[in-house]
């Protein structure tokens, strides 16, 4: 990628979120991560493009310095900030603009600094052995698996229904989206496969902002915002299929959509439990008898056969549970100690350096906000290492899981009429290469 001879045309709409926009390349496996700005600003940059090229290089170093020694550095693509030619983000931001969501255009793309983001393509991944079926991509935004238990907690039902299930209720209720979601973060941080399976079903079923299937690099699957339409599981089965008709070595021609869709997700589960590698201990559950379990989750309780409860060590959801325990004070004591170092701030301005408020996050900010002590000293100190834990807890909770499934070649050599055979239960599946990463 020459980033001087950059032409609009090599790039498409992608996707987005709140704070950014994403264009993938055409042909090579990369993307560009641009800012987006309130919809207000876009007469007048509202920064430098000192100041975006900043807040760029501080995502990708909180990313590679602070997340990535977190989560794990085999979970992570921090990616790199580019300098790219104000005519080609002018025109790249004019041909994307009829693709955007409605519900998206309050904000629009940073069209005055051109620096941007460059990361793989995680939806379309670089194959050692190109396969005659493109690879699948199921992006997972899992969002908070556990309870707080912080003695701050005012209201009793913080710590018995979990955040997701009660912000459903408040999504539908104000028309975000149209249907609730039955899906719960805690049975699919259980680490008991009964419960991550019916976790994942429920994704299926409602997809909303958390669950998206690609396919050679396009969204195939995934929920419209506000709309009625409810999900279209035929079209999702027709795409799953041809990688599921090979179970146990044997094609399976006649397999049922139900069978298609269990095999689906026991790889996803499969996924989701692996290490990549590693021993993969069982966890201890750190989040203690009863927290584990959210009173909304439909999942009956009885049905935990095989006791299971622990989550691998080396697995991505263990490395993300983790990561969001660091928010031990829960948001209502976070801001008390939010509040002492404002205060702080204000008597000392000068501090903000010395105290890293705004990085540069780097190893020190790393061992500050690893070594914070457990019990409150009343020191600004630990003020701002639980404020930066907070911080970090939150990238966590907000994360995506991106599972590639990649069809093995043996497979696809052996795709050549034979005879099928008929199905049986629990079959294996055959997308058997599987990567995890987090964008
Ligand atoms: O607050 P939540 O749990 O609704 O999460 C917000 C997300 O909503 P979602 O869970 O996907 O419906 C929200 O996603 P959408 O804009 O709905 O796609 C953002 O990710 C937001 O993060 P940020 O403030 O842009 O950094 C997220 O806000 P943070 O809480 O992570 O700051
Ligand atoms: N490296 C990548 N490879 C492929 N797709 C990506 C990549 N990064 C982001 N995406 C896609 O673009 C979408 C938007 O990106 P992202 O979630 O980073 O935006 P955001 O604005 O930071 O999100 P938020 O709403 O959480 O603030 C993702 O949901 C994902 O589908």
């Amino acid at each position: 990628m020459e980033l001087d001879k950059m032409d609009e045309n090599d790039w498409k709409y992608h996707g987005e979120g709140n704070k950014s926009l994403v264009v993938s390349h055409v042909q090579l496996s990369r993307v560009l991560r641009l800012l987006k700005y309130p919809a207000e600003d876009s007469e007048n940059p509202p920064q430098t493009v000192e100041q975006a090229y900043r807040q760029i290089q501080n995502i990708v170093d909180f990313s590679s310095n602070v997340m990535s020694s977190l989560l794990g550095e085999k979970f992570i693509h921090s990616g790199e900030v580019v300098k790219l030619p104000l005519e080609f983000v002018r025109q790249l931001s004019i041909k994307v603009q009829h693709q955007r969501p409605a519900w998206r255009c309050d904000k629009v793309m940073d069209i005055y600094s051109g620096c941007a983001l460059c990361l793989p393509n995680l939806t379309s991944p670089v194959l050692h052995q190109p396969t005659h079926t493109p690879p699948l991509c199921i992006e997972i935004k899992p969002k908070c698996g556990f309870l707080p238990s912080s003695k701050h907690v005012s209201k009793d039902i913080k710590t018995k229904v979990c955040r997701f299930c009660m912000h459903q209720h408040y999504k539908v209720a104000n028309g975000k989206w149209k249907r609730r979601s039955l899906y719960c973060p805690l049975d699919l941080f259980s680490g008991n496969r009964q419960r991550m399976h019916f976790a994942i079903r429920h994704l299926i079923e409602e997809p909303q902002n958390n669950f998206k299937i690609f396919k050679g690099g396009q969204c195939v699957y995934s929920s419209k915002e506000g709309s009625d339409d409810s999900i279209d599981l035929n079209s999702l089965l027709h795409h799953l299929r041809p990688y599921f008709l090979y179970g146990n070595n044997r094609i399976n021609s006649h397999m049922t959509s139900k069978a298609v869709l269990n095999d689906f997700i026991q790889v996803l589960v499969n996924a989701l439990l692996s290490g990549g590698g590693g021993d993969g201990g069982v966890m201890t559950d750190r989040r203690g008898e009863g927290r584990s379990f959210c009173e909304a989750s439909l999942f009956n309780k009885e049905r935990i056969r095989h006791g299971s409860q622990g989550l691998p060590s080396d697995s991505v959801l263990f490395r993300i549970l983790q990561t969001q325990m660091l928010d031990t004070q829960d948001i209502e004591g976070l801001y008390l100690l939010y509040r002492r170092v404002e205060q702080h701030l204000q008597d000392f301005p000068k501090e903000r350096t010395r105290l890293q408020i705004d990085g540069p996050y780097n190893e020190a900010f790393l061992e500050k906000l690893q070594k914070c002590p457990a019990e409150d000293d009343g020191s600004v100190e630990y003020a701002v290492a639980k404020v930066h834990q907070y911080c970090a807890a939150m990238t966590a909770k907000d994360c995506s899981i991106m599972v590639a499934l990649v069809p093995s070649s043996e497979e696809e050599e052996d795709d050549d009429g034979e005879s099928s055979q008929p199905e049986t239960e629990g079959s294996d599946s055959s997308a058997q290469r599987r990567d995890e990463s987090l964008k």
